[in-house]
């Protein structure tokens, strides 16, 4: 299965949103969806769903028009969906019989999935009785009780606890092992990081960056070393190798233990390396830099995520 999303444009009013939202994501991968607040992710994820239609492009499946209810789809809204006063499973039963599944079944898989997810015991408790994380949890059991083949996920983290979000990391990878389709956003991007393979960066309702997350960090950081100095803080030491060494490298930035650096060519480090051994520069540490995928994110964005 592969997913495109082909040059979607939306309005509301006379704003435009969405300017032109491209990206591919295939069966067996995850993709992440980044972008800050009001980026347009939602916007996105509810066109592709269906949700809403888009003034402009379209969204394939395998070189088709991709219908939603032709696919069984674990769609976890932004705005979540339950009903507060109605017991946990018994609405899990209600609303998969309202997507096609028989009572039976929907019964044994909600149960598994509450216990999976470790909400077992609140299966007859009333929604509302639930913490908001664990209200969260039972809609994440909603969204996978149909076994689905694609899972898109609005913002799953939020609200999680630390040991809550390692559960669903935990779920999230093992759909993917799966051979599942999945498509999830975020502004987390720890989280991203530890299983996406893809990612597409939204800022201001247009795609900054897309593609393979190993390929894009390896790109940001080619050329880039870091650089510590056993005699020198930081903020001294980029003085000292700017005065010195400014035709080798450039000081990039100055974080708080080291630098980073990048080559004015492809064997700088070897040459500072030869250089700094020559100065009065004692070398705690140099190494190639590989940027985080939050350093990727601001950059592209603009702010810390
Ligand atoms: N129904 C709507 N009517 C008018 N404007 C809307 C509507 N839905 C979204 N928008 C606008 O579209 C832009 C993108 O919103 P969207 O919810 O897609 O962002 P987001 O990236 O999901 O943000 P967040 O991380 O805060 O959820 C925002 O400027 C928002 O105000």
């Amino acid at each position: 299965m592969k997913l495109e999303v082909r040059d979607i444009r939306k309005s509301f009013g006379d704003t435009e949103v969405l300017h032109g939202i491209s990206f591919e994501v295939e069966n067996g991968r995850a993709l992440g969806l980044l972008g800050r607040n009001g980026a347009g992710k939602t916007t996105t994820i509810r066109v592709l769903m269906d949700v809403f239609r888009p003034n402009a492009g379209e969204v394939l499946m395998d070189g088709k028009k991709f219908v939603p209810k032709d696919y069984k789809i674990g769609y976890l809204p932004e705005e979540r969906g339950l009903y507060p006063k109605k017991k946990v499973l018994e609405q899990m039963v209600y609303l998969a019989n309202l997507r096609g599944m028989g009572t039976r079944e929907a019964r044994r898989s909600g149960k598994e999935w509450l216990e999976r997810l470790e909400i077992g015991e609140y299966a007859d408790r009333k929604l509302e009785t639930l913490s908001k994380g664990n209200q969260q949890k039972v809609q994440l059991a909603q969204t996978l009780i149909c076994n689905p083949d694609i899972i898109i996920l609005d913002e799953p983290f939020s609200g999680l606890d630390p040991v809550n979000s390692q559960i669903l990391k935990d779920v999230v990878r093992e759909q993917i092992g799966l051979s599942r389709l999945v498509i999830f956003s975020s502004h987390q991007m720890g989280y991203v990081e530890e299983f996406c393979e893809e990612i597409a960066i939204i800022n201001h309702g247009e795609i900054v960056l897309n593609g393979n997350l190993k390929q894009i960090k390896h790109e940001a950081g080619q050329n880039r070393l870091t650089l510590s100095a056993v005699n020198y803080r930081p903020e001294a030491l980029a003085e000292r190798i700017t005065e010195k060494f400014a035709e080798l490298v450039k000081v990039v930035q100055v974080r708080k233990e080291y630098l980073i650096l990048e080559g004015a060519c492809s064997d700088a480090k070897k040459q500072l390396l030869a250089a700094l051994s020559q100065s009065d520069i004692d070398v705690a540490q140099v190494g190639n830099y590989e940027p985080s995928l939050n350093d990727i994110f601001v950059a592209k964005a603009g702010d810390e995520a």
